[in-house]
């Protein structure tokens, strides 16, 4: 069993490096509570506090290297069951300002403890003939207790899912929230921007232009067909054919799967999603600094369908989501899809609930 809690930090003076020579793993615990903004770089924004759990795998690596180098992170935990020291004293030589601190195992608590925001990346993920939902048994449980670790330590978090199946993850988090007595539905959100990342992407290469310039909203949830790409809305304006409309939902639809089957056996999405999670997370990081009119697509508790949560444009403001968007004028084909995903969709959110309810 793994027990770490370590530390590195930039050295504002060279009188500080003799107390950090010691290999990382032998920090002792309270070593970690030093006050932050005496140690930090100079030129360094005292900024916000972030953590990632699930920060040694293969999305929480990539993911934990994209924040060590957002001048907005000022401080960086990263938790995992294994193999923290290692990424730990690796991420550490890069030289940004950012802290990065690490926690083993037993040290949940200590990784959350003032965390602005907290991004959840933990857990197993597909294999070719997988679907999202058949990771649920293993997941479930893992989410649940890394969101009792929020409850105890950080219940004013913002905190982003990331673990799947999200259709079911993010109404677990919300359960645990309730059970402890600090559910903040405006602080809780599935992230879905992989499904944006792809549309964009994939639509960029049918219009022909700079994928960065194309904004498509993707709505319903993550898994299969209850990802619903609405074509009809993208930025710039664009009139697809049948068969590139149907060409395009069914590759945005089944962007992990190609994925899942490219690695053959090797996991899921890591780096294209620690590119989505680490876009995703600036826009959180730039709505809690004061930023105005920062809009993503997100899954979340919502009144936007009779679902209770549910995928769609939301605004980011300083505490979490500040307006979530209606859908806005859907072609019939979308609306088609629509009806289509709600029987999965639901059914998938109750099954997050009862995991937690315990029926
Ligand atoms: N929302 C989305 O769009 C996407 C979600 N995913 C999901 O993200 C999850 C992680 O995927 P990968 O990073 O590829 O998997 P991975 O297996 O490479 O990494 C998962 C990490 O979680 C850690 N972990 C396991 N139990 C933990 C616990 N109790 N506390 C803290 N850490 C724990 C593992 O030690 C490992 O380092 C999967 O569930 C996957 O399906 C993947 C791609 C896209
Ligand atoms: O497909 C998977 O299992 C991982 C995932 O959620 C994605 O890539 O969208």
């Amino acid at each position: 069993m793994e027990s770490f809690q370590g530390e590195s930090r930039p050295h504002a003076r060279l009188s500080r490096i003799s107390s950090h020579i010691q290999p990382h793993h032998k920090f002792a615990e309270e070593k970690a509570d030093v006050d932050m903004q005496q140690c930090r770089a100079k030129g360094a924004a005292p900024g916000l506090k972030v953590a990632v759990l699930g920060a040694a795998g293969g999305i929480g690596q990539p993911l934990s290297l994209l924040l060590k180098i957002n001048p907005l992170v000022a401080t960086l935990n990263l938790y995992d069951v294994v193999n923290t020291p290692g990424v730990t004293a690796d991420l550490s030589h890069t030289n940004t300002s950012t802290v990065v601190r690490g926690f083993g195992k037993e040290h949940l608590d200590a990784a959350l403890e003032g965390v602005d925001l907290v991004i959840i990346p933990a857990g197993v993920p597909r294999k070719p003939g997988m679907t999202r939902d058949d990771l649920f048994n293993i997941n479930a449980g893992i989410v649940r207790t890394l969101c009792e670790g929020i409850a105890r330590s950080c219940p004013k978090a913002v905190v982003n899912i990331i673990s799947n199946p999200v259709n079911s993850t993010v109404p677990i988090a919300a359960e645990v929230f309730k059970k402890a007595g600090i559910y903040d539905p405006k602080r809780l959100l599935g992230v879905t921007t992989l499904d944006v990342v792809r549309a964009n992407t994939f639509v960029a290469e049918v219009i022909g232009v700079d994928p960065r310039e194309v904004s498509v909203p993707v709505v319903g949830g993550h898994a299969g067909i209850t990802i619903l790409p609405i074509l009809s809305q993208v930025n710039p304006p664009f009139t697809f054919t049948k068969e590139e409309t149907e060409y395009l939902t069914n590759r945005i639809q089944n962007g992990g799967t190609e994925v899942v089957e490219a690695k053959a056996g090797a996991g899921s999405a890591t780096l294209s999603m620690a590119y989505a999670a680490a876009k995703f997370a600036d826009a959180n990081l730039r709505a809690l600094r004061g930023e105005t009119g920062v809009v993503e697509c997100s899954f979340v508790a919502s009144e936007v369908t009779e679902l209770p949560y549910f995928a769609s444009k939301v605004r980011l403001g300083r505490s979490g989501i500040e307006e979530i968007f209606p859908l806005g004028p859907l072609n019939d084909f979308e609306r088609k899809g629509l009806e289509k995903l709600k029987g999965e969709l639901r059914s998938s959110i109750e099954k997050g609930v009862n995991f937690i309810k315990g029926k």
